[in-house]
């Protein structure tokens, strides 16, 4: 049986056994992980449904996880959609009510809506966080992963100025193997040609594979974004025929504040996985032991 064909079996099957325990073991194995008690089976599958059920490959992605968690505290400590509610209240982002076509989640930010002097980009970042957390504890997004839409209407160099080299790095990490979602595409429109020197800082660190998914749409995307999403799934802004954008932002604005003490409790985590008490999963140093 291949990946593709586990995924689809649920959380309890008999079948994802194995493959859980699996990687369970591996991770308390590992020298970073050592003072860890346990993970939760819901933990360990979204990064085994994320790498098809591969468990190196999970394990990879689960320490990738960990260490961009540590190493990025500007971001990852600080998960409360009302601290960010002014930027949300510009219907900035959205996660789309319907899937597309494959099943992926359909995500829209609309970064024009961002102003730079009033939000940093950490502040931005932890928006994609937020929803990325959300997202990635639907078994349905596990298995058929999302696809982003960035409308780069407005961009500035305000926005630029914002976008060194060290949050580039951040930005291709998340992308490719350090949070648990499948990226299955990208894609830019409205992007001016003074977006390219800050594309140029983050193409470089991203694999091929996921190169070859973001896709460039200009101002006059209207056609060929549509050769990527049905109009039932996308804003009538965007070519579509499904809800407009601002009752789209305000609904998935609601869905994150509704989730703050889900969103605290993970950011403020020894590891992200709230399935199981901090104590069982607490690293024996920063207990003081
Ligand atoms: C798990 C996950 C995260 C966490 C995520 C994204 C995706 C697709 C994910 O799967 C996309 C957005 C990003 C990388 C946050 C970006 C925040 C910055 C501050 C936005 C600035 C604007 C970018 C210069 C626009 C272009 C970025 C694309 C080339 C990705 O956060």
């Amino acid at each position: 049986m291949n990946g593709a064909q586990l995924s689809e079996f649920p959380d309890d099957s008999e079948q994802l056994g194995p493959y859980v325990s699996g990687l369970r073991r591996r991770a308390l194995q590992a020298g970073e992980l050592s003072a860890v008690r346990t993970f939760s089976d819901q933990f360990l599958l979204k990064f085994l449904r994320a790498r098809d059920l591969n468990v190196d490959l999970s394990l990879k992605l689960l320490l990738n996880y960990q260490r961009w968690r540590r190493e990025s505290p500007e971001i990852s400590t600080c998960l409360s959609p009302s601290s960010v509610l002014g930027l949300l209240n510009t219907t900035y982002h959205t996660v789309l009510p319907q899937r597309d076509r494959t099943g992926s989640r359909v995500l829209i930010y609309r970064i024009g809506q961002w102003i730079p002097k009033d939000w940093s980009a950490f502040q931005v970042f932890r928006v994609s966080l937020m929803t990325s957390e959300i997202i990635s504890m639907e078994t349905e997004t596990q298995r058929k992963g999302l696809k982003a839409i960035f409308d780069l209407q407005g961009w500035s160099l305000g926005h630029a100025l914002q976008i060194n080299p060290s949050l580039a790095r951040k930005i291709s990490s998340v992308l490719s193997d350090s949070f648990p979602l499948k990226v299955r595409g990208i894609h830019l429109v409205n992007e001016p040609m003074f977006f390219r020197p800050v594309f140029a800082m983050i193409r470089p660190f991203l694999p091929e594979k996921i190169r070859q998914r973001i896709h460039m749409h200009g101002a006059d995307f209207h056609n060929t974004l549509s050769d990527f999403f049905s109009p039932s799934v996308l804003p009538p802004e965007y070519g579509g025929e499904g809800p407009g954008i601002e009752m789209a932002c305000q609904d998935w604005t609601n869905k994150l504040l509704q989730s703050e003490t889900l969103l605290q409790q993970i950011a403020s985590h020894p590891t992200g996985d709230i399935a199981v008490t901090p104590e069982d999963s607490l690293i024996s140093e920063e207990r003081g032991e």
